[in-house]
């Protein structure tokens, strides 16, 4: 069967954990994300570990946002790594996105919107000219023009974004939670099936699998849930 079009996000406190939370769901999934929480301890290992035998494929979700010098270098450094998928905030800019492009040539560069964690009323005490929906857009906009070929926004976004960018580039929401899943720091949320019937092309899953009992269970059922609804 081939696996569903999930990222299973693997915020671990230890690589033991993460390892195995990997070997659980790579038959269901198609992706595991590596975040801040691993990387800050362990570094670039972590990659190889989680990937593991599967060579599943690994996206690396570091949410660089800094000058364009300074992320073109972090970009090279991991680009060795071979990740799959790389993050930046698009916020960095044009010129930020652009040299996170150019510096890791065989990674896909995926620009985040706006953090799935903001209500419209944060984004008006961030200074973002609202409502979510547009300053998405017009982020998302500003990402592919320069040169960025993946998106992430919340599912509340993601047709007015595919509207706006075409079907070339790929979509990626968080903010996934399954009918009656706690929807914890999460703001703007949709189920997975929603997610998908709007346009999603990968969507990042954390908590709903990885809190489970059988975390390799929990992938599976979103996943054959996801195979009935398409
Ligand atoms: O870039 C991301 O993956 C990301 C962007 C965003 O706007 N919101 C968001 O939640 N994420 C990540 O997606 C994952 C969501 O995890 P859960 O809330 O546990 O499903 C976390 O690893 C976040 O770091």
């Amino acid at each position: 069967m081939t696996p569903a079009p999930i990222a299973v996000a693997l915020d671990a406190p230890d690589l033991e954990t993460a390892a195995h939370w990997a070997a659980l769901v790579t038959p269901h999934v198609s992706t595991v994300k590596v975040g801040l929480e691993l990387y800050m301890r362990y570094g670039p290992d972590v990659i190889a570990s989680v990937r593991g035998a599967s060579g599943v494929q690994v996206f690396l979700d570091l949410k660089l946002h800094d000058i364009p010098n300074t992320v073109a270098g972090a970009s090279r450094a991991v680009a060795r790594l071979r990740p799959a998928i790389l993050t930046v905030h698009a916020a960095g800019g044009p010129a930020m996105i652009r040299a996170a492009v150019e510096a890791a040539p065989n990674t896909m560069i995926a620009a985040v919107t706006i953090l799935t964690s903001l209500t419209e009323d944060d984004l008006g005490r961030i200074g973002l000219m609202g409502p979510a929906d547009d300053a998405v857009r017009r982020l998302a906009a500003l990402s592919v023009e320069s040169g960025a070929t993946a998106l992430v926004c919340s599912p509340h976004e993601v047709s007015a974004v595919r509207a706006e960018v075409g079907d070339g580039i790929t979509l990626i929401t968080p903010g996934v939670r399954p009918t009656g899943a706690a929807t914890q720091d999460q703001a703007r949320v949709a189920t997975p099936e929603q997610a998908l019937a709007d346009g999603a092309d990968l969507l990042v899953i954390g908590r709903p699998i990885t809190d489970a009992a059988d975390p390799g269970a929990a992938a599976a059922a979103i996943a054959a849930s996801l195979r009935r609804a398409t």
